[in-house]
């Protein structure tokens, strides 16, 4: 886990011991639980957990619409809550999950009625429908959107006032993969202009090529953070490696990998698969490379595969 630093000031958004519980205090349902996190400035950072893991409470503790059981947060170095956080607020934007629109409201109305609540410049609802792909259709009703459209004029409504943190919560649920491809694209711009977003969501194989770090969440608290990369090392399921070659050459293997324990198995008449644990990996590969394969090919496990592991393990 990635170590704490004292100064919030250095983090785009800081929880330390935070923890959210409803209902009566001598049977709460812990939402939260003494979660410790840490957000580093301009990353795409991910959030992820089963149904009822806590990140809906985790972004209204960030926007300070329902406070901590216990625990401190900061976002952008101004603590949630406290004296200076009414102006922070106004520069961070929110993408809710299901965003109410009045169906009757142009999109072009629509942003501009969030711009009044949010005291954003008006000026820019243009502009930004423009960059969303929604300039055509700013002056048609809302009723009349798509629902990739709905979601660009939601993003749209989160990025007013320029915000310096993003918080988007399971933005791509209900995309098809082109939506899902450009909505992608759009963030990659913003991290490219120094904008920090918290991005959750349930699709993992969506996040994993996608966020410089996550957080797991389960049950409330939070399991693991840190790269892909790092939870992968702390994964301790199998690699799976598969090789093709003659058959004569596969004949060869079992014995050339007992050394290392290993017991590699025939898939097919020209393939072999072995599970090797991560730690033999490099062994494995030096043997392997000795002898005459027509293919390799090494499958990491997937980020869910590591969700489940580290769930099991926490
Ligand atoms: N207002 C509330 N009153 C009582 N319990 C609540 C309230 N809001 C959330 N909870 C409970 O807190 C836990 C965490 O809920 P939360 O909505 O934060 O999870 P989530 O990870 O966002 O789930 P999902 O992926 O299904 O949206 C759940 O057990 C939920 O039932």
């Amino acid at each position: 886990m990635t170590a704490l630093t004292p100064d919030p000031s250095l983090h785009a958004l800081l929880l330390q011991d935070v923890a959210r519980h409803y209902g009566s205090p001598h049977a709460p349902v812990k939402a939260l639980d003494g979660v410790d996190l840490c957000v580093p400035r301009g990353q795409l950072f991910g959030l992820v957990g089963h149904n009822g893991a806590g990140k809906s409470t985790l972004f209204k503790l960030v926007l300070g619409l329902v406070r901590p059981t216990r625990g401190q947060l900061w976002v952008q170095g101004i603590e949630v809550g406290g004296p200076a956080f009414r102006q922070a607020r106004q520069r961070l934007g929110y993408l809710p999950e299901h965003l109410a629109l009045y169906d009757n409201l142009s999109g072009l109305e629509t942003l501009q009625l969030f711009a009044r609540l949010k005291s954003a410049d008006a000026a820019r609802c243009l502009p930004l429908l423009d960059e969303l792909g929604l300039g055509a259709a700013a002056r048609r009703p809302v009723r009349e959107y798509s629902k990739g459209m709905r979601q660009r004029l939601g993003f749209a409504q989160a990025l007013l006032g320029e915000p310096g943190l993003l918080l988007l919560d399971e933005p791509t649920s209900g995309l098809d993969p082109a939506a899902t491809r450009d909505f992608y694209a759009t963030l990659d711009r913003l991290r490219q202009r120094g904008v920090t977003m918290l991005i959750s969501s349930h699709v993992l194989a969506e996040l994993e090529q996608r966020v410089d770090a996550l957080a797991m969440l389960s049950a409330g608290r939070l399991i693991a953070q840190g790269s892909v990369a790092d939870l992968r090392a702390r994964c301790t399921r199998p690699l799976q490696v598969q090789v093709s070659a003659t058959p004569e050459v596969l004949d060869g293997l079992p014995a050339t990998l007992a050394p290392l324990g290993l017991q590699p198995q025939r898939t097919d008449a020209g393939r072999l698969q072995v599970d090797c644990p991560r730690e033999l990996k490099l062994p494995l590969l030096a043997r392997l490379a000795a002898q005459p394969l027509a293919d390799l090919q090494v499958q990491e496990p997937t980020l869910e595969t590591v969700y489940f592991d580290l769930r099991e393990a926490a």
